[in-house]
């Protein structure tokens, strides 16, 4: 546990970095124990570590610990072999854009030490990735901070798999805005979406708000529209993994949906999202990458199979809702309003307020 009472998703044992193994939750609580890029790698892929801010917290520590690593072990070939690193972690997972976030911001931090002993450089690199961890939560915090102001006392919330302390290094960017909404004396209950197929919303949304005692009800995907219908939802809350220049955002799949569900029954739809997840290289949303994800995933769940074999399965891991579906961005800098969206005015805000 953190100071602040929550899992640690990630945490540094003064050699490696080690990640809750959030394939086992909420069964299991066990470590996976990473000391090289290419182990990172695998853990993204294979979703050992998962979420859109975490992933970049540690690819920045993969970075970190293969420049300790090439550093001890084959100097001679520290460039070519931290180059191969930066590739493996680019090729892990596609759409969160805070991979690739993380990784430009270690390769600046390089360059910036390139002339450097090598042993000064990793030792530079690995205080990046501390500094990217930390930074995270504190972003997350002030997300919360701006969030609980849009909630009200009392107020019946739906969320989409999960955006909670395990998607990042601590807190949380949807779920952390649920945290400080009842850290500031509100009221608040939490519907969780199960989230087909890998149920992220009813193995970790759901874990996570039971260990804090937030009230909440776990449903099936196919839900919400029943619930917003008979006015059981007040709010919803997502995060995301990359939004483009225009406002649309790419979020777990299913996301779309519950958009266009809270839209017909005029319920706010919130995305959390720090500015690390704004892609202003992107115009659209259709330039999102979208992750393809095994068929496994939707023939059943771990070793349980129930789809008749040779059945053609799909598994897009991410969709797109559209900026008029959002009625605000919460930022760590504040709350973009769907009129600057849909205006066109992201780009100015993020530059305004990137360092
Ligand atoms: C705070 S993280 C927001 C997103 O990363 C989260 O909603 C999500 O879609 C995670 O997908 P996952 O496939 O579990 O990495």
């Amino acid at each position: 546990m953190n100071r602040d009472g929550h899992v640690e998703t990630l945490r540094w044992n003064g050699r490696e970095i080690e990640m809750i193994d959030q394939r086992l939750l909420p069964a299991r609580k066990e470590y996976v124990a990473c000391n090289s890029a290419r182990s990172v790698a695998d853990a993204i892929r294979a979703m050992v570590v998962r979420g859109a801010p975490a992933i970049g917290v540690a690819a920045a520590y993969g970075i970190a610990l293969e420049a300790v690593r090439l550093s001890e072990e084959i100097p001679s070939r520290f460039t070519e072999k931290m180059n191969d690193g930066f590739t493996v972690l680019a090729a892990s997972r596609p759409t969160a854009v805070n991979l690739f976030w993380a990784l430009d911001r270690m390769k600046k931090r390089w360059s910036e030490n390139s002339g450097r002993p090598l042993a000064d450089l990793a030792s530079i690199l690995l205080q990046e990735a501390h500094d990217i961890r930390a930074e995270d939560i504190r972003i997350n915090r002030k997300m919360g901070q701006y969030g609980a102001t849009l909630l009200k006392d009392g107020d019946r919330v739906l969320t989409h798999c999960n955006a909670g302390a395990l998607a990042t290094a601590g807190h949380g960017t949807a779920l952390g805005i649920f945290r400080s909404a009842v850290e500031s004396g509100k009221r608040i209950s939490v519907y969780a979406d199960e989230t087909r197929p890998f149920l992220q919303g009813a193995r970790l949304t759901a874990w996570e708000m039971v260990q804090e005692n937030i009230p909440v009800t776990l449903i099936t995907d196919n839900m919400s529209g029943y619930l917003m219908s008979r006015g059981e939802i007040d709010a919803v809350v997502v995060g995301t993994d990359r939004v483009a220049a225009n406002g649309d955002v790419a979020n777990k799949i299913g996301t779309y949906m519950v958009a266009v569900l809270a839209k017909r029954h005029n319920i706010p739809f919130y995305v959390a999202c720090p500015l690390s997840t704004i892609d202003l290289s992107l115009a659209t949303g259709n330039g999102i990458p979208i992750e393809e994800r095994p068929a496994e995933e939707v023939k059943g769940f771990r070793n349980c199979h129930w789809a008749p074999e040779g059945v053609a399965i799909r598994n897009p891991a991410f969709d797109v809702t559209p900026a008029e579906l959002v009625t605000a961005l919460i930022t760590e800098k504040g709350i973009v309003d769907n009129k600057t969206l849909t205006d066109g005015d992201l780009v100015g805000f993020v530059k305004k307020h990137r360092s």
